[in-house]
């Protein structure tokens, strides 16, 4: 029989050098999948960065493993990301699964099932509106209306970052009680309502079945993902980044590509530990 030791040692041995998970700590034990709650990030750690957020594509074997994960772990999979469940629900169709969505705005227990909000209220129109406008600042600049949060993504515009920020700022500058935080990402600047984060989302879901009681895996890559990093230790969980090696994490993966093909690997390690 394969010890839940070996699972990692198995993805790293197995892989090709160019898909191969990079772990710096080799003898990190993985539970069992019926014993783990897998919370996934979805953009640069499941998906490959694309230019806009609408031109994300999910690999057909990534949804199938998918699937099978979610089966395996007897419900406790999770998506954790910045975007909200109703976006997360259409890169995905027609599959669905558990979410923490909006950065914690957001949770689904388990698919077709409703999402429960956080309790924030959207964001004030009035205060949207003067956000948007900085859009005009140059082409490129795209506009993500998250009802909760407003993204303002300027990957097709980057020479327009410090101008958007500034801008930003501005508006704070003017509104000094307003209850909003600036999240920085990807090519990203979002304006959200403070009080909710990913790591919020996720010590919520934890307190839910299937999810309660199991060890978290999480899995991230981006400046939003390290409130989560840093709860895992707490929850005796364990961290992996994509793309860096993040402050705290167990190990991490060079790209989106080696993250699916480690997936693919747990399905098939743990089949073998039945
Ligand atoms: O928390 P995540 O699931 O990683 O989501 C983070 C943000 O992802 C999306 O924006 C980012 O990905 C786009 C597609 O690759 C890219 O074009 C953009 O530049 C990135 O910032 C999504 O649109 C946001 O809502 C998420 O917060």
């Amino acid at each position: 029989m394969t010890s839940p030791q070996k699972i990692i040692e198995i993805a790293m041995d197995d892989a090709p050098p160019a898909a191969s998970a990079i772990f710096d700590h080799v003898d990190i034990a993985l539970p069992r999948l019926s014993e783990c709650a897998l919370l996934l990030d979805i953009d640069g750690t499941l998906l490959d960065m694309a230019p806009t957020p609408r031109e994300v594509w999910v690999p057909p074997d990534l949804a199938t493993n998918m699937g099978k994960l979610l089966q395996r772990t007897n419900g406790a999979m999770a998506l954790v990301s910045g975007r909200s469940v109703n976006d997360i629900d259409l890169i995905f169709a027609p599959m669905q699964f558990p979410a923490v969505g909006g950065h914690g705005a957001e949770m689904r227990l388990a698919r077709e099932v409703e999402s429960v909000a956080s309790g924030a209220p959207p964001m004030d129109k009035q205060l949207k509106r003067r956000l948007a406008a900085i859009a005009k600042l140059s082409p490129g600049i795209l506009l993500e209306d998250k009802g909760y949060s407003l993204a303002l993504h300027y990957r097709l515009a980057p020479h327009a970052e410090k101008a958007i920020y500034d801008a930003v700022s501005a508006i704070r500058a003017d509104l000094p009680n307003a209850p909003i935080e600036v999240l920085p990402g990807k090519f990203v600047c979002e304006i959200k309502p403070a009080g909710f984060t990913k790591a919020t989302g996720v010590i919520e879901l934890m307190t839910h079945e299937p999810f309660k009681g199991r060890r978290p895996i999480f899995l991230g890559d981006d400046v939003t993902d390290e409130s989560v990093f840093a709860i895992m230790p707490g929850m005796n969980g364990l961290a992996f980044s994509v793309g860096r090696h993040a402050q705290g994490v167990a190990g991490h993966f060079a790209e989106p590509r080696d993250v699916r093909a480690w997936l693919g690997r747990l399905l098939i390690d743990d089949a073998k530990l039945k």
